[in-house]
């Protein structure tokens, strides 16, 4: 019988520091999140990072977190929960990072009859610290735990037109009440090295966009040109006008260049031109998390209207969004029906 396992990034069990350090522990410890060498990733990781990071990360936490729990875990759940009524197939949901493992949700599917998976990695884009890490650890659990399942992968959908479409339709219902002078596409930001890193012909991306318009195998694992793939078949399928939007990237830890613009600085620049309305929008998250509901809505708006800004709006993640969940259903019953994955 066929299952399907959805993956995404994870959440620590609750906002305290004492739960945020294992959790941080296992994401920072990951060789694709922090990519160098073991012995310097645990003088990095456990030896600096970790001896402040979690009671500052456990203070955020706790000004997002609610009643029910981390929302990207709760957020999650309730996406699940929307498939499953879509769906024949058993559908498990695991987390990449803490106690909602990828084994145990496997073990969840074996147990309801599945032998054959596909695996959901819940980003729109390849970066080798999210997707790809993702479909490594399942590979791993899956050979080491079970080797009788077969499993497959969802393509990255960034540029898929259901998901386009979906994703657009909810930035148009975001902003239906707010008059914008601009919307930035703020993503995830990643070290400029992993794009270097993920590139299979390590000459083609120049990471500045010059290469984006020559034909590439890099572009399947280039999470800077398929995010800006992204931005710009939404700004298509709105009509949005060229000058009132731009795409930045959030959420850099100190030390090597990310990738540029960086948000924080976006936001100032942004309030200085004269935008005064500004919507925000996070498509490298499908579910809201720390990173949106925290450092956007909140920290975003403080530093937007500082800076001169006057009204701002964060656009919320897809979420359980009833077009997305049906987005989604259509896909993974395509996979059932007739083995075809979308592109
Ligand atoms: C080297 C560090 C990091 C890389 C590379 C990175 C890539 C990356 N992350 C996401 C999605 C999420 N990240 C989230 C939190 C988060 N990310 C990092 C570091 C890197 N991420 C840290 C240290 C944290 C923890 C919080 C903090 O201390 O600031 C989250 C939110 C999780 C939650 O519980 O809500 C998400 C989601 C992507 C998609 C990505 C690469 C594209
Ligand atoms: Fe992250
Ligand atoms: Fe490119």
């Amino acid at each position: 019988m066929k299952g399907i396992l959805l993956v995404n990034l994870g959440s620590p069990d609750s906002p305290t520091a004492k739960d945020v350090k294992p959790y941080l522990d296992e994401f920072l410890m990951d060789e694709r999140v922090i990519d160098v060498n073991r012995i310097l990733r645990n003088i990095l990781v456990r030896g600096i990072i970790l001896q402040t990071r979690p009671k500052k990360s456990a203070k955020a936490y706790a000004k997002i977190w609610w009643d029910e729990g981390s929302p990207l875990i709760v957020l999650s759940e309730r996406f699940a929960q929307k498939l499953r009524q879509h769906t024949p197939m058993p559908v498990a949901l695991g987390m990449r990072y803490g106690t909602m493992t990828i084994k145990n949700a496997l073990q969840e599917l074996k147990d309801q009859g599945v032998d054959e998976v596909l695996l959901v990695p819940l980003y729109p884009h390849y970066a080798m610290s999210s997707y790809e890490t993702v479909v490594v650890k399942t590979m791993e659990e899956q050979q080491k735990h079970f080797p009788e399942m077969k499993l497959t992968t969802l393509p990255a959908f960034y540029k898929n037109p259901d998901y386009i479409k979906a994703l657009s339709e909810s930035i148009e219902e975001g902003l239906k009440d707010f008059d914008y002078d601009h919307i930035l596409f703020s993503y995830h930001g990643i070290p400029e090295r992993h794009i270097r890193k993920s590139d299979p012909t390590k000459f083609h991306c120049k990471i500045d966009g010059s290469c984006c318009g020559i034909n590439s195998v890099a572009h399947n694992t280039c999470y800077r040109h398929q995010v800006y793939d992204t931005t710009e078949m939404v700004k298509a399928y709105l009509g949005l006008p060229e000058e009132k939007t731009s795409t930045s990237f959030q959420s850099r830890l100190a030390g090597d260049p990310w990738l540029k613009p960086y948000t924080d600085y976006e936001f100032e620049r942004l309030a200085k031109e004269g935008k005064k309305r500004l919507a925000v929008i996070t498509p490298a998250f499908v579910s809201d998390c720390l990173e949106t509901l925290e450092e956007i809505a909140m920290e975003g708006k403080e530093q937007f209207e500082e800076a001169g800004g006057e009204a701002y709006m964060h656009i919320p993640c897809l979420n359980d969004n009833e077009v997305w969940v049906a987005v989604m259903a259509k896909w993974v019953n395509e996979w059932e029906a007739s083995g075809v994955l979308p592109v």
